[in-house]
């Protein structure tokens, strides 16, 4: 559905997004998560078309953002960080707006202003002014635009921010109702939120792409070594000696002694920690002794993903497996730039 080939984006001599490649493939719900300043906006301005490239491709659908950026942007529902809504119209009068702006007139404009305010659950308000929605109400209104022209793909660049929890809920529920029709790429630097959302990850940081997959399988390849914490009916002296003969152990602490039990702390790095539980089970069970308490402590997304942007970008495989690509971005120096305004996606 959009192939993003070597893409680049150079402001003055500052690489903003450096050689990104990926793929979306239609019908999914992709996060695009990372910290501030990781070159989410500019990659998804570009990738709508309302900001030039220093170099790469991007095409939608087969079409060049570039050079057929009616066909491909036709495509494309873009909502940008800030939506450029028309204060002193109401809703209904902003997306006739933009719809008029995007080709469409008369009946056919009238049923997608319908079906847009429907989608977006704005009916109690489309007819106030806009300036006197909430914030939450703004973003839907700026969502209803987006899907003006029913576009394959949606994207939104951090529809949440600025939010109240409340607001914030709904218009999660939103997105992963629009994933049924549309595939949606969406920015965020919040990782539950991606987490719960979204079937595919992609993590960007200082301008490159450090993972890509879907949430489970991103908690999986990048596990850290498993750490468990058991609490035994048996004195440090004998936990010591029954881990003797435990495989796989790369830690061992005692965190807790009391009379009647030991608390003590294992670090494994067996792939699945599980196993080592087990073993672990089982060899207090042949000295007779109990485990009365069990924990397993496994790296989460959450780990990962500050582990990925902490220590710089480069290090993980994306899903292309960072295959070779003609390497457009190679002579191309790094020019001034200005960041061009996403109004004429309008
Ligand atoms: N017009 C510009 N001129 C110079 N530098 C820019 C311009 N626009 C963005 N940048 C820089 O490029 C980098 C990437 O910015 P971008 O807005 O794409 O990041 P982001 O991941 O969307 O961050 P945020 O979550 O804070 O919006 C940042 O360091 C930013 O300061």
């Amino acid at each position: 559905m959009i192939t993003v080939e070597h893409l680049t984006k150079c402001y003055g001599d500052f690489t903003a997004v450096d050689a990104l490649s990926f793929e979306i493939e239609e019908g999914h719900v992709y996060g695009f998560l990372g910290p501030n300043g990781a070159g989410k906006s500019t990659t998804m301005n570009i990738m709508t078309g309302c900001l030039s490239a220093t170099a790469g491709h991007i095409k939608i659908d087969g079409f060049d953002i570039f050079e057929e950026a009616a066909k491909a942007k036709r495509l494309i529902g873009y909502l940008p960080e800030q939506p450029p809504l028309y204060m002193n119209e109401s809703p209904v009068e902003y997306l006739k707006f933009v719809g008029e702006a995007k080709g469409f007139r008369g009946a056919e404009l009238t049923e997608q202003i319908q079906e847009v305010i429907r989608q977006t659950r704005i009916e109690e308000v489309k007819n106030k002014r806009i300036s006197d929605l909430s914030k939450g109400y703004r973003q839907r209104v700026g969502i209803a635009q987006a899907l003006l022209g029913r576009p394959k793909v949606i994207i939104l660049d951090e529809p949440t921010v600025g939010l109240d929890p409340i607001q914030i809920i709904e218009i999660r529920d939103l997105i992963k109702e629009l994933g049924k029709k549309h595939t949606v790429i969406f920015s965020s630097h919040i990782l539950s939120e991606v987490q719960t959302i979204c079937d595919q990850i992609l993590i960007i940081s200082k301008g490159k792409l450090i993972a890509f997959d879907e949430p489970k399988h991103l908690e999986k390849s990048l596990l850290s070594p498993g750490e468990i914490t058991i609490t035994a009916d048996a004195s440090p002296e004998e936990v010591e000696k029954i881990l003797d003969s435990l495989e796989h152990m790369t830690e061992f602490k005692i965190q807790e002694s009391e009379r009647e039990y030991t608390v003590f702390q294992v670090k494994t790095d067996q792939k699945d920690v599980y196993d080592t539980a087990r073993r672990i089970f089982f060899l207090f069970a042949e000295q007779k002794k109990a485990l009365l308490e069990m924990t397993l402590k496994k790296a989460n997304l959450e780990d990962i993903f500050l582990e990925l942007t902490e220590n710089g970008s480069g290090q993980t495989e994306t899903q292309n497996g960072g295959e070779d690509l003609p390497d457009i971005a190679e002579n191309e120096s790094c020019q001034s730039d200005t960041k061009e305004s996403g109004v004429d996606q309008l």
